[in-house]
């Protein structure tokens, strides 16, 4: 038992409170770990799209690093929006060889369809960070382009992530099914098992944020020493309940409700349910 789980996030902004630090940040502190995040780009967003983006200077994200990372013990780290290969240098750097789980969410273009990172920086992710994942998690247009291969069907989907694993050299890959039709369903091979997550599809538009807040509570549930498949489980209940309750906020999509499971009562304590 970790007493105080510390989870940190590196990755890009939300004003709008939907997606990226905000949604990860709220997401850590509604599980109970201690939230702690480097700012890899200020992007002026809201529901409808992304209206600009300032990339922080490469020397203050290594700072921003090593502020944390020379004080306070980290016991699970994500990634979210990477824009460019210098910064995933620095991150890579950094991160290498720290004793914690990470997971990467492969942030490529918002809901809205607005692209987050450069053309060339996605095969330096995939050839220089994936091998550095305890867990990527792509929705089907990143697992499309992780692999090469276009996803169909649910068995493309268990094909791409077997191959995310045995071709690419994640440490696990979850392929996410939000972009299909019917149910909600999620694929994870750890390297040995593939597992099946799955959940009713909720008839709406708010899913502004949905990746950033899965990844976020898989990252808070590893912080507090659940196994991976646990993580995932709980971490599929807390989206599935933030989804349902998500607000009708803005005029596009709209962001989920990171204390949906509070307000059904739920205790939101490590895979007890
Ligand atoms: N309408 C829905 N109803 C129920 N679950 C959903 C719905 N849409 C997405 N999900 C689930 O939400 C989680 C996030 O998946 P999704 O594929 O939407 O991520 P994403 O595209 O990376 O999100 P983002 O919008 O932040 O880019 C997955 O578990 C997925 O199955
Ligand atoms: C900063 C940021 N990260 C990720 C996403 C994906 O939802 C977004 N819209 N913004």
């Amino acid at each position: 038992m970790i007493l105080t789980p510390c989870a940190l996030t590196i990755a890009g902004t939300d004003p709008s409170g939907g997606a990226g630090i905000q949604a990860d940040l709220k997401t850590f502190q509604e599980l109970k770990s201690f939230g702690m995040s480097v700012i890899t780009s200020v992007v002026a967003q809201n529901t409808t799209g992304v209206q600009s983006v300032h990339h922080i200077p490469l020397k203050m994200i290594e700072q921003q690093l090593e502020s944390v990372f020379s004080d306070i013990p980290v016991h699970a780290l994500k990634t979210g929006m990477i824009a460019n290969v210098d910064m995933m240098k620095v991150i890579a750097d950094k991160i290498t060889g720290l004793n914690a789980p990470y997971v990467m969410d492969p942030v490529m273009v918002a809901t809205s369809g607005d692209p987050l990172i450069a053309e060339n920086a996605r095969y330096f992710l995939r050839g220089n960070l994936l091998p550095l994942t305890t867990l990527v998690t792509p929705n089907i247009p990143e697992a499309e382009y992780l692999t090469g291969e276009t996803i169909h069907t649910i068995d493309d989907m268990k094909q791409a992530a077997v191959q995310i694993v045995d071709r690419f050299n994640a440490g696990a890959a979850l392929v996410k099914g939000g972009h299909m039709q019917g149910e909600a369903t999620d694929f994870l091979y750890d390297g040995s098992t593939l597992h099946t997550f799955s959940a009713k599809r909720i008839n709406t538009k708010n899913t502004h944020g949905t990746g950033c807040t899965y990844s976020a509570a898989i990252t808070a549930y590893l912080s507090q020493g659940a196994s991976l498949y646990e993580a995932v489980k709980s971490a599929k209940y807390f989206v599935t309940k933030a989804i349902e309750h998500s607000f009708s906020l803005g005029s596009g999509s709209g962001p989920t409700n990171h204390w949906a499971t509070r307000k059904e009562g739920m205790k939101n304590e490590l895979y007890h349910h």
